[in-house]
Parts: C-alpha cells; structure tokens; sequence
C-alpha cells in the first residue's frame, strides 16, 4: 500500500496565485456528478466524510474513479480521528484534507507533517478573532473561512466578509458560506487580504451531494471571465 508521502509527492493541490481565485466546489458524492463536475475545470473538489452530513460521501463514490481524476481533491472531516483520516486519505487518493471542526493546531501539524496538506475550516459569527489562529497558521496550507451555524458546514448563508478586513497572516485562505451563482460578479471584485478562492456548496445544488453542474458551469465562467 502507498504511503501518504508517497501519494503526496503527485499531490495536485493548487498553489495561490494573486492574478486568478481558486474554486473549490465542495460536497458531491454521486460518481457521475463527480465526472460531470471535474470536467468543468474547478481547482479543487470536496468530499464530505463526516457521517453526520446528507453529504457523506465514503459510501457512494467510486474510489477508483477518484484516484484516476487529475483535480486537487480533499476530503472534509470534522473532529475525526486521525487513523481514520489516513485510511480513507489513501483509499480514495486525497490531496489534503479539511478540518471543518475543533481540532487543534498540533492535529494540523501532525497531518501535514505526514504528507497530507491541512485546509483548517473555521466558522465566523459576528466576530473575527486573527489572533486565535496564530498557532494553526504554519500547519496549514489554507483557511477556510465558513459561516457559524447550526450545522459544522454547508449551512447555506454568508457572513459579512468585511471582518476578514483585519486578515494578517502568511496562510491564504477560501471564503465559503452561502456561496452561489447571485454572488459571483461580487466575488470577482472582492479584494481581502488573504484572499486565495472561494468554496461553493449547497447554493450549486439540486439535492444534497447532487450537483447543478450548469450552475457550477455558470460561476466558474463569471469568475473567470
Ligand atoms: O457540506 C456539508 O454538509 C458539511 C458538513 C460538515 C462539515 C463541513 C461541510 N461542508 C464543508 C464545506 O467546505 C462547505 O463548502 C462550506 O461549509 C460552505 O457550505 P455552504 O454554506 O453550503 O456554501
């Protein structure tokens, strides 16, 4: 069995760059979605393994379609073990993972120090403390900067963007939360610090886990355009 390093060393995520925002468009677990989305060009694809999501996604993809595909992709976990992360990283060919819950700065470190790239999910309210993220920020490849509501993620509304104003640390990071094809000419003014993409989820779908790929299609063109 390959191990993390090894898989890491074609590890397809992508690096930021200032000139053109990443897409990552989170949360298919159908193997046809999935072809029909990744043809679509978007850097990174998201795979929710967290049981308590409509988007759990470890019993219906196809691993073997996934290992195949040559697009960033990275699997959701939220307060996951880590034996549990790295076996379902090498089985379904992850490039990094997302931690979409409490896990601390030296979980981050421990994957990332074991090959697996960490994007560390943390959800904004009314409030944005920079300075709770000092520890995570050398263990982290990106932030994810995701709305706080009732559920860990894919909660469907925006946060007011504006708190990542006071954003001064090296680690880029996407903007999620609510993202949908209304905001796409907004999002291609959007200038934060910090800013490296933006995450689309539930606003691109037709049912949990299933999605629009015309939508998809729709805001990949207006933030590339
Ligand atoms: O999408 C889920 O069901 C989910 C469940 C538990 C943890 C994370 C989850 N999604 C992770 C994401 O990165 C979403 O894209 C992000 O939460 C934004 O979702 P949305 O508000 O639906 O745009």
């Amino acid at each position: 069995m390959p191990t993390i390093a090894a898989s890491a060393q074609r590890n397809l995520l992508p690096v930021p760059n200032a000139g053109r925002r990443l897409v990552k468009v989170c949360g298919l677990k159908y193997p046809d979605n999935v072809a029909a989305v990744a043809a679509l060009g978007p850097d990174m694809l998201g795979f929710i393994f967290t049981p308590k999501s409509p988007r759990y996604a470890a019993d219906t993809l196809d691993a073997a379609q996934l290992r195949g595909l040559r697009v960033a992709k990275v699997g959701v976990f939220v307060n996951e073990k880590p034996a549990v992360i790295r076996r379902l990283a090498l089985h379904f060919g992850l490039d990094a993972v997302q931690l979409h819950g409490q896990e601390s700065a030296a979980e981050c470190a421990t994957l990332a120090a074991a090959g697996l790239p960490v994007l560390k999910a943390f959800g904004v309210g009314e409030t944005f403390d920079v300075r709770r993220l000092d520890d995570y920020a050398p263990h982290c490849s990106f932030f994810v900067f995701d709305t706080a509501g009732p559920a860990a993620g894919g909660n469907g509304f925006a946060f007011d963007w504006s708190l990542l104003q006071a954003y001064d640390l090296p680690t880029p990071y996407l903007l999620a939360g609510g993202l949908g094809p209304e905001h796409a000419a907004e999002l291609r003014q959007l200038q934060l610090p910090g800013l490296a993409g933006f995450d689309f989820n539930s606003r691109l779908e037709l049912a949990p886990g299933l999605k629009d790929d015309a939508l998809v299609q729709r805001v990949l063109r207006e933030l590339r355009n």
